[in-house]
């Protein structure tokens, strides 16, 4: 199926993966994932994955679960965390431990929330980070006002986290509004990453991701995401009703 999302995507030299339902969707992203870690342990031996957290990625986690991959050579960690321990619902980490839990007792788990305090956790990742880089697979969300991972929209220093030489890997951002405080990876990790995918579900995300292909990423953060290397997988909400037979 040709979508508006499609025809940016391939004008942008990226490929959009259409899915009919969430559950193609997420066995779409978990094929497409593990060839790519597959990939890095033949090649290398030891393969990273970085994951975002959020309400979409639930069913691409188990996916991964049910996986034969070599995991206990895996270092996993996510692209964001809130500034929480692991045990509150909030937590991408306890969520990433919820969904898949066969991968997360055997992979190499780096946490981003430490206990510390923001900054000095922030610090602490970007040292466990930089021994990693650059990581094999990234897999980005978007908000529906355009941040990814915790980069947001006109954000402290948002321009210069975006970039791939930004000053640290891992950035503390202050709480604001209801938004409790949070650690980002920023875009010396997040675009140097071999193999990236951007999940999107829903129509109003695909609006969202079609209209970042036009706009400043000061406005909509994911738009600096938006060039090679990067795989799109769209799917709407909701199941595809059947065709009558
Ligand atoms: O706040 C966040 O939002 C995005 C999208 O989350 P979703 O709930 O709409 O799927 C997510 O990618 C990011 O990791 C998370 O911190």
């Amino acid at each position: 199926m040709s979508t508006p999302l499609g025809e940016l995507a391939r004008a942008n030299g990226l490929h959009l993966h259409d899915a009919a339902s969430p559950a193609e969707q997420a066995r779409l992203m978990a094929d497409f994932v593990l060839e790519a870690l597959a990939r890095a342990l033949h090649e290398r031996g030891h393969a990273s994955l970085a994951v975002s957290g959020g309400r979409s990625p639930a069913a691409f986690f188990k996916r991964l679960n049910e996986s034969e991959l070599d995991w206990e050579e895996v270092t996993l960690t996510l692209a964001d965390e809130r500034w929480v321990p692991q045990d509150d619902p909030e937590s991408n980490a306890g969520l990433v431990q919820r969904s898949m839990p066969n991968v997360f007792a055997r992979a190499h788990w780096v946490p981003l929330y430490r206990g510390l305090d923001p900054h000095k956790d922030a610090a602490a990742v970007s040292t466990d980070i930089e021994r990693l880089l650059p990581l094999d697979v990234l897999v980005l969300g978007v908000g529906a006002d355009g941040h990814t991972a915790s980069l947001f929209p006109v954000g402290d220093h948002l321009l210069e986290n975006l970039r791939s030489d930004a000053p640290a890997l891992c950035q503390a951002v202050p709480a604001a509004d209801q938004r409790l405080p949070r650690l980002t990876l920023t875009g010396a990790v997040l675009q140097r990453a071999r193999v990236r995918l951007l999940q999107v579900n829903g129509g109003e995300k695909q609006a969202v991701v079609a209209r970042a292909f036009n706009a400043e990423p000061r406005e909509m953060p994911v738009a600096a995401f938006l060039q090679p290397p990067m795989d799109i997988f769209y799917a709407p909400n909701h199941e595809e009703p059947h065709e009558p037979g």
